[in-house]
């Protein structure tokens, strides 16, 4: 009965829909006394022989009536119950997923997405179950239950009740314990086939890589092997349920027929009349709903504690980014301004011992370009991360026009930068839509003017729909450039203070690299550009380079100040321009 304390908040909240939906559900209860008592009277009537065929319609106008107040009943604690129960699983929905949205990248290391989905749709459903079944099966239980047993003592017989419903509560004793193993096996057969789907996606998104190595086989049989468990897993469920039906029949047969037997002695010592009997079987049919109910309630109440408190851990988790110590006066205005990065020392959570960051400072103009360069690992994206707040946790201070971006709101900061990721990711709509993601008021127009920025016009034009063309799950129907040039598309319509281009044109050739660096150039002649790269063509340009290794800045300057240097950057510059060339005689 916890849960139901734990979910106070919401019942406080709607309680006039509940005490709508309850008192409904109770005077369902006890307009399904009258049906089993009307079927009594026309039996003793008939009985007697007496009976008038106005007598005999008003009975069944009786039923009638009743039937018609039943079914007006029903709808309206359904309506409320029901809607209750939706109402509570939309907000906790929504608080879950406000949350995933609030939280940092160290908790999505923490949980996997097959977890999160996990809570956000099984645990989510049992903790609406609560408000929904909960609710239903407490007041079925209670006052179906008693209702039907003081009719029953009242309008036939206790002893007659007393003896013919002792088996019943072992109906209840049959819901609870053999109802607790098939949701346990239940629980196991949807697990068993989230894996199966887990598998199946992994695999049908990896179909490429599969085929390339010669996997096909392989993967098909571990396949099947996993079909197989998930079929054995599944027939749990069949044998609980196949021994769980029979039982309550042979239960509920019991006191039918302990009824019969008693209740024909008692109609033969006419204590009772035929009727009264009638009604008394009758009203045992009333009976086994409530039995049952009070099995599936504490079930219910179980799954539902349960899963409540797996959500509730789950929404008590902080996110290490905050906006505690922002100061919200801040406007777009205030941020416009040098860009300070000072870090003396950053370690990731989970490896706090090892400095991927140390000493790296360099102070950005507007209008100014910077690149990041140095070997794989050397720190690049860990820079760009802290630009982005995705840690707050470091030695050092980052400051957009002398403000501390940690005392910046989250979202004020990220408004001022536009980021294309290594890993650009695309949603499966539409090439316009997935433009204009990152603004949604944008025209057509200015949708084509990034599209030509960013040399994708042309292509789009030859798709079969043009820029209504669909690119499929994360742009699988397009190449690698071209998806990396919608992520840059995507970018540049925010129209940025700041923008952060991360390993973004590696996809494309470098005669496409330097037209879009041009008009990036063009276009971001007031603003900060961000170029982290392997390709050193890509930061020719820009004002200051940063060449890292280990975490540390072990060269800097433009391009001919580092050529000049003869260090790691001149010697990699060398080796790149040698391959260019290597690779341009080839294709001649
Ligand atoms: N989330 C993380 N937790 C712990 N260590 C990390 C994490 N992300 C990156 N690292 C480590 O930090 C170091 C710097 O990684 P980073 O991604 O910044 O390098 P990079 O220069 O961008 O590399 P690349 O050129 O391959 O993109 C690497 O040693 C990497 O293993």
């Amino acid at each position: 009965m916890g849960i139901f304390k734990k979910l106070g908040w919401f019942f406080k909240k709607e309680k006039k829909r509940y005490i709508i939906g309850i008192t409904f559900l109770a005077l369902t209860s006890f307009a399904n006394l009258v049906p089993p008592r009307v079927l009594g009277l026309m039996a003793d009537q008939l009985d007697k022989g007496k009976i008038s065929w106005g007598q005999y319609g008003m009975l069944i106008l009786a039923v009638i009536a009743t039937a018609i107040v039943l079914y007006i009943l029903r709808y309206f604690w359904r309506k409320q119950i029901w809607g209750g129960a939706a109402q509570l699983e939309r907000q906790i929905r929504s608080k879950l997923y406000s949350h995933f949205m609030d939280m940092d990248r160290t908790f999505y290391q923490r949980h996997r997405t097959g977890d999160l989905m996990a809570h956000a749709t099984n645990d989510v459903s049992a903790i609406q179950n609560v408000a929904g079944d909960g609710v239903l099966t407490l007041v079925d239980s209670l006052v179906m239950g008693l209702s039907t047993m003081i009719a029953m003592i009242v309008f036939v017989d206790f002893r007659l009740t007393i003896i013919a419903l002792l088996p019943l509560p072992f109906l209840a004793w049959d819901a609870k314990k053999l109802g607790d193993r098939l949701h346990d096996a239940f629980d196991k057969s949807q697990a068993a086939f989230s894996r199966l789907n887990n598998k199946t996606q992994e695999s049908v998104s990896g179909i490429k890589v599969l085929k390339t190595f010669g996997q096909g086989k392989e993967d098909t049989a571990s396949f099947d092997k996993m079909v197989d468990q998930t079929i054995k897993i599944n027939k749990r469920v069949f044998v609980w349920n196949c021994l769980f039906d029979p039982l309550g029949t042979i239960i509920i047969g019991l006191t039918y027929t302990i009824t019969i037997i008693y209740g024909s002695l008692l109609v033969t010592n006419k204590v009772l009349s035929v009727g009264q009997l009638v009604s008394f079987v009758a009203y045992i049919g009333n009976m086994v709903w409530p039995m049952f109910a009070i099995g599936y309630l504490f079930n219910i109440l179980e799954r539902g504690s349960a899963s409540y408190d797996r959500v509730e851990k789950l929404l008590n988790e902080k996110s290490l980014i905050t906006d505690k110590h922002a100061d919200n006066s801040l406007t777009a205005k205030d941020l416009r301004g040098n860009l300070d990065f000072d870090i003396k020392r950053f370690a990731y959570p989970d490896e706090k011992s090892v400095a991927v960051l140390k000493n790296v400072k360099f102070l950005l103009k507007p209008g100014q370009t910077l690149g990041l360069v140095g070997r794989v690992g050397s720190g690049k994206t860990t820079i760009i991360q802290l630009l982005l707040r995705e840690f707050d946790q470091y030695d050092g201070e980052i400051s957009l026009n002398g403000h501390d971006i940690r005392n910046i709101p989250l979202n004020s900061l990220l408004r001022q930068i536009s980021y294309v990721p290594q890993n650009n990711y695309l949603f499966s709509t539409s090439i316009q839509k997935n433009i204009s993601f990152s603004n949604a008021d944008a025209e057509n127009s200015q949708i084509i003017e990034v599209a030509k920025k960013s040399d994708l016009h042309n292509d789009i034009l030859q798709m079969p729909r043009s820029y209504n063309t669909l690119v499929g799950e994360n742009g699988v129907s397009l190449s690698g450039g071209q998806r990396q040039r919608i992520s840059i598309a995507r970018a540049l319509l925010k129209q940025s203070q700041i923008l952060i281009l991360d390993d973004a044109l590696s996809a494309v050739d470098a005669k496409t690299e330097s037209e879009i660096l041009s008009s990036l150039r063009k276009e971001r002649q007031d603003k900060t550009t961000i170029i982290a790269t392997h390709r050193l063509t890509s930061v020719k340009n820009a004002d200051m380079i940063l060449v890292l290794k280990n975490g540390q800045v072990i060269e800097r300057g433009t391009h001919n100040e580092l050529l000049a240097e003869n260090g790691w950057y001149a010697d990699m510059w060398q080796r790149q321009e040698l391959e260019d060339k290597v690779g341009e005689s080839n294709n001649e």
